[in-house]
């Protein structure tokens, strides 16, 4: 089920299914991999196509080149540009280097292939792949800033030149500011997929990918504990109800929020948890109670003190401030035996005690946790550019820090659980970037939660429908600029009931 493979993975069954084929017989299969990928996205007359062939130093390179005879022979006009420093220095990629010299390609320096003037269908990415090491400098950063500056389609070669391969970061001297990276439309990955297509920079850079396993036995790849998000890892909680049913099969939720002025954050939470199915949803206030959430009556709003803790799935941060008062309540919250998500103002107030940390770490409820990198880096102790350095990374140790499920939302939100488990998740977009979502995903987890669902699988679903709700919202053109939060939760609501039509016969 869509596994995610480390660069170390990745070389580990490299090695093992090479020693067991001839010299070069990866590159080889890599190389056709790549030109029957380059043909899907080639006019069907591929005597008329130009095709931009990029190849760097190594193995990357080889499959480039490899790609590039395939193409010629395949009647395309193809234009090399070989970045190689030095000669071939493996007999792999000296055959494939002969192979494209035996071909019609054309090579060509960087200055006389008529980068910017020519019409080209395709550009095919093979400078670096999983052995890039730092930043793309010099010539080879002006190659790569003069094919960004096309408007055609890119086809990266396993990883798109400049991108970390395992976290998806852009590597640049300072920590990604000043790094480029090839902005691919499509991406073949080989023998694996790789987090760093998926996560952070990966999907601005990465596009489309599909992998290309070069037929290697299943036996060389070794389970992993990473994946990419798929309904099939929850589709099991997607059940039809039972038409012998009342409100109280369905769980209350209880979001204790609110501060002075910050009275939205916890209705568009509660909003979301009862139209994502809870029977019943309270909105308690740290002050100023509402008597009403008028554009939601069937909330019941309360002042979060003398409210029985136990007798709800908690939603504890959004609104919550900073107060004393505010800690109180997620002190209480901690103490209480019921599942419990934290987000937002709560998870710096968290950030500042270490003894509500260690009380969280011993719960034995469910716990969720769903930090933006900011609120991460401050539960690390780190600044957030380290987080979004290792986004796999950093949802891992909080995860195990706290024994709780952690969702480091994002670009690729990556949920973690205790036992190093962890997934990358695949929907979502930038329409995502406003204000009250993160509200709006606390409120749809807790809901799930207070359904029953179990913690891991609440978060996987919660995250996966929160960014399908936004896609779909997007495609019928809501956005992604000007999307609201509250206009995402009929969209979840839609899609769950969609998920469970589909899932529960
Ligand atoms: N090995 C196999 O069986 C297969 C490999 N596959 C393909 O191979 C690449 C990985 O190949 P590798 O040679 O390890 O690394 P790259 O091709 O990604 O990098 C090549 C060299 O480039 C130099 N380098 C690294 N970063 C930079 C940079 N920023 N600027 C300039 N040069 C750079 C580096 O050499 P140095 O000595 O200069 O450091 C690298 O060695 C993999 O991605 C696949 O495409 C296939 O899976 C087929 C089977
Ligand atoms: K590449």
């Amino acid at each position: 089920m869509n596994p995610l493979y480390s660069v170390t993975e990745i070389r580990a069954i490299e090695q093992a299914a090479a020693a067991s084929l001839p010299a070069g017989a990866l590159m080889q299969r890599a190389g056709q991999a790549s030109a029957n990928a380059a043909l899907d996205l080639l006019p069907i007359a591929t005597a008329h196509a130009k095709v931009l062939v990029l190849a760097g130093p190594g193995d990357n390179g080889g499959d480039a080149l490899e790609a590039a005879a395939h193409l010629s022979h395949a009647g395309a006009q193809v234009t090399i540009i070989y970045y190689a420093p030095q000669a071939a220095s493996s007999l792999e990629r000296a055959n494939a280097l002969e192979r494209a010299r035996m071909s019609d390609a054309r090579f060509r320096s960087a200055a006389d292939a008529e980068i910017g003037s020519t019409e080209w269908n395709l550009v095919i990415d093979g400078l670096f792949g999983i052995g890039l090491k730092r930043p793309l400098a010099g010539d080879v950063r002006e190659l790569v800033l003069a094919i960004n500056a096309l408007r055609c389609q890119v086809l990266a070669l396993d990883v798109p030149s400049g991108l970390d391969a395992d976290t998806g970061a852009v590597v640049g001297a300072a920590g990604g500011a000043d790094g480029v990276a090839v902005h691919a439309s499509h991406t073949v990955t080989f023998i694996g997929d790789k987090p760093g297509l998926h996560t952070c920079d990966g999907r601005d850079y990465a596009g489309l990918v599909e992998v290309a396993r070069l037929e290697i036995d299943a036996s060389h790849f070794a389970p992993v504990q990473l994946h990419l998000n798929d309904v099939k890892f929850f589709s099991r909680h997607l059940r039809a109800r039972r038409q012998n049913s009342h409100k109280g099969s369905y769980g209350d939720v209880a979001v204790i929020g609110g501060a002075r002025g910050m009275s939205g954050a916890p209705l568009l939470a509660a909003r979301a948890a009862l139209n994502s199915g809870a029977g019943r949803v309270y909105a308690l206030f740290a002050e100023d109670p509402l008597p009403c959430d008028s554009g939601q009556p069937e909330l019941m709003c309360r002042a979060a003190d003398g409210f029985d803790l136990n007798r709800a799935t908690l939603v504890i941060g959004p609104g919550l401030g900073a107060s004393d008062h505010a800690t109180a309540l997620l002190t209480r919250a901690i103490a209480c035996d019921s599942a419990l998500l934290a987000d937002a103002d709560a998870l710096n107030l968290l950030a500042a005690d270490p003894g509500l940390q260690s009380a969280l770490a011993k719960r034995h409820a469910a716990v969720v946790l769903t930090p933006h990198p900011r609120e991460a880096a401050r539960l690390l102790g780190v600044g957030s550019g380290a987080v979004q350095a290792d986004r796999v990374g950093a949802a891992r140790s909080l995860a195990a820090r706290f024994q709780a499920c952690v969702v480091l939302k994002g670009s690729g939100t990556v949920i973690a659980a205790p036992n190093g488990d962890a997934v990358v998740n695949t929907t979502g977009n930038p329409a995502l970037a406003t204000a009250g979502t993160g509200d709006v995903l606390a409120g749809l987890c807790g809901s799930l939660l207070a359904q029953g669902w179990p913690q891991w699988e609440a978060a996987l679903a919660a995250v996966w429908l929160h960014g399908m709700a936004a896609d779909v919202l997007v495609t019928d053109g809501a956005g992604p600029i000007g999307l609201t939060a509250s206009e995402l939760i009929p969209a979840i609501r839609v899609a769950l009931n969609r998920m469970v039509q589909h899932h529960s016969h």
